[in-house]
């Protein structure tokens, strides 16, 4: 069996647990954080940075890494782990979602989808069996299965119709997945459709379940949905899939967003928003976000975070700071980055502890309560 899943906790207040799940490489303590290292790198990190920060597993992209440098490439110098120099797992995103949030002229068939690179325009072509073969060359631990992301907002009617087609590409998915795979290293999980109807979340999970997964995924939010839609959509499915099993909640979320959706039954989340914020100057801080372009920074002599054990808060200043922002200095981005991904996995290892204690009701109550003292 390529994946291990174990549950240590189901607290008693909420629907969260505190897990463990194992691949061949490495040893992931859940909930937990998945940096997103899109086409093959966390940007503006080392592996060795991704290491002292302890993460165990990060996520590359199907689309950017089948557009360049191309799985073949990958796979002939042995597969995406010894390409990167990241020995710990790895989760590879479908293409699914970036086939429509970043190609050009797509075009949607039974068959798959048609594109043109956004990149240098050639014409290209991502289906179930062309994601699997593709995320299979780069030997990622984790498979995610090719579906369809609905654009937010859309009606019930054409989120269903979505849901089917995602549902008739995970059969396939799994069928070319079992024929091709090493299924003693690599597992496949499901993304559960749906939208915001709680009666269509229900009918993707029946589709899903009767195909089967080593995991499920929530796709199609943090989409453009309102928070309460998002919250309350995971509020509902989460719970739903499989116990035993690994949920995971795609490109979600802000600090308190994985606060709550812990406490709603999610174990794994992945988001861009610490690394690209990071990029654009924004920190995250235990009293709230922090944009060192502000000119209030100039002559801050504190560091970033003054409850931050990081080594970049322990000995650069937030004036340091924004005169690399300001001075468009690369040592900006890379101080930026590490920080606000120590501030993410600092606080699911903060939940973690928690949950071990007992302690995550409470834990949440006074999350919500500095929440809301920082937004004042
Ligand atoms: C942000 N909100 C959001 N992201 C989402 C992603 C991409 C995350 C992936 O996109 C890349 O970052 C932009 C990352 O790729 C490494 C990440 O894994 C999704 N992917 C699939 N296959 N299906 C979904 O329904 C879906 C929904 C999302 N909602």
């Amino acid at each position: 069996m390529s994946l291990r899943f174990e549950v240590s906790v189901r607290d008693p207040t909420t629907e969260a647990r505190r897990g463990r799940l194992i691949t061949t490489r490495s040893v992931i303590e859940t909930p937990v954080f998945m940096p997103v290292g899109t086409a093959a790198t966390v940007k503006a990190l080392t592996q060795e940075m991704l290491e002292a920060l302890d993460a165990r597993i990060i996520l590359a992209n199907t689309y950017h890494l089948f557009l360049r440098p191309g799985q073949a490439v990958i796979r002939d110098l042995g597969g995406l782990h010894r390409f990167m120099g990241w020995p710990r797992s790895i989760l590879t995103d479908s293409g699914g979602y970036q086939v429509f949030s970043l190609g050009e002229l797509r075009t949607v068939s039974e068959e798959g989808v048609a594109f043109r690179s956004h990149l240098d325009g050639t014409k290209l072509f991502l289906s179930p069996e062309v994601s699997m073969e593709v995320q299979i060359a780069l030997g990622s631990d984790i498979v995610m299965a090719f579906d369809e992301c609905p654009p937010y907002p859309a009606t019930h009617d054409q989120v269903r119709i979505s849901l089917e087609l995602t549902e008739r590409w995970a059969r396939r998915c799994r069928a070319y997945f079992d024929a091709h795979a090493d299924r003693d290293r690599q597992s496949l999980f499901g993304i559960v459709q749906g939208g915001i109807h709680a009666d269509l979340r229900a009918r993707s999970l029946e589709g899903l379940l009767d195909i089967g997964f080593e995991g499920y995924a929530i796709g199609g939010l943090s989409v453009g949905e309102e928070k309460r839609h998002m919250y309350d959509t995971t509020a509902f499915i989460a719970p739903r899939l499989p116990a035993d099993k690994p949920r995971y909640l795609m490109g979600v979320g802000t600090p308190a967003d994985l606060v709550e959706s812990v406490a709603r039954g999610v174990d794994m989340f992945d988001c861009v928003m610490p690394t690209r914020h990071a990029r654009n100057g924004t920190v995250f801080t235990t009293t709230g976000r922090l944009n060192l372009r502000n000119a209030r920074y100039i002559q801050d002599e504190q560091p970033l975070d003054a409850e931050c054990a990081c080594f970049v808060c322990r000995r650069y200043s937030r004036a340091y700071l924004a005169h690399l922002m300001r001075a468009g200095e690369i040592l900006a981005s890379v101080l930026a980055t590490y920080h606000n991904l120590h501030h993410y996995l600092d606080l699911m290892q903060r939940i973690r502890h928690a949950l071990e204690q007992g302690a995550f009701g409470r834990f949440v109550t006074e999350f919500r309560h500095r929440q809301l003292s920082s937004e004042e």
